[in-house]
């Protein structure tokens, strides 16, 4: 059933202001970490998405549907789709706030079939935050920017200190993302 006709975002929120560092239109935004299922380089059968932000501003993901990627013959999973769009929409709240923030609720409508060969252009936006809360949605279009919508997504993020990912994640790979972050002059505000 599709999730259309429910109030989005679900709570009264203030507009999301994008952080005054946050990437200008028409940058491409790199790997956030190259392990990433999502966007990672070093994942070989990973979704590999590349987003850069647009006007909005949104940020607009590339997913290249392989073999890898299937479900059915010939069609993408349904599973790695909102893997797709997890990342898609992690990517804008995460580069246009500059907090980390986890998902905490991802819903996706599944409109028509993603076969195999073709690209989906996921167009991710921020719908509204409500303090640490903030609500994300996005398109995903066939084969181009303005083709058929082939998935919706929405999601809500949460925002986390760094403790969140110290105290569960691995605490030497992320130093070593953090080291490599400074390198590049990221700036991150890591207080919810
Ligand atoms: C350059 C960089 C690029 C970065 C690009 C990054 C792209 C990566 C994309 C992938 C992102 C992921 O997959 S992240 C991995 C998957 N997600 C996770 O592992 C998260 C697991 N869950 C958790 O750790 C936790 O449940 C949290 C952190 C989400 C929330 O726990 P908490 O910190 O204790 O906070 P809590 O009080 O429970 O929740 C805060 C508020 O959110 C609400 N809330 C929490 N969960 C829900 C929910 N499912 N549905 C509705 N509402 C919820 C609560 O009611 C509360 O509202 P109120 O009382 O304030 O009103």
């Amino acid at each position: 059933m599709s999730n259309a006709g429910q109030s989005w975002p679900p709570v009264e929120t203030e507009p999301a202001v994008p952080h005054p560092k946050a990437p200008q239109p028409g940058s491409k935004l790199g790997v956030h970490y190259s392990h990433c299922f999502g966007c990672g380089d070093e994942v070989e059968v990973g979704l590999h998405l590349q987003s850069s932000v647009t006007d909005g501003p949104e940020v607009v993901s590339e997913f290249a549907v392989t073999e890898a990627h299937q479900g059915a013959p010939g069609l993408a999973h349904g599973g790695l789709l909102a893997c797709a769009f997890d990342e898609a929409l992690g990517a804008a709240v995460g580069n246009l706030l500059r907090k980390p923030a986890v998902t905490a609720k991802l819903e996706t409508d599944f409109v028509r079939p993603v076969p195999v060969g073709s690209t989906l252009f996921i167009t991710a936006r921020l719908d509204g935050v409500a303090g640490r809360k903030t609500y994300a949605s996005a398109d995903g279009r066939l084969d181009a920017g303005d083709g058929p919508v082939a998935v919706r997504a929405r999601g809500l993020f949460v925002t986390v200190g760094v403790e969140h990912f110290t105290t569960h994640g691995d605490k030497d790979a992320l130093e070593k993302l953090a080291a490599s972050a400074r390198r590049r002059r990221e700036e991150w505000d890591i207080n919810p």
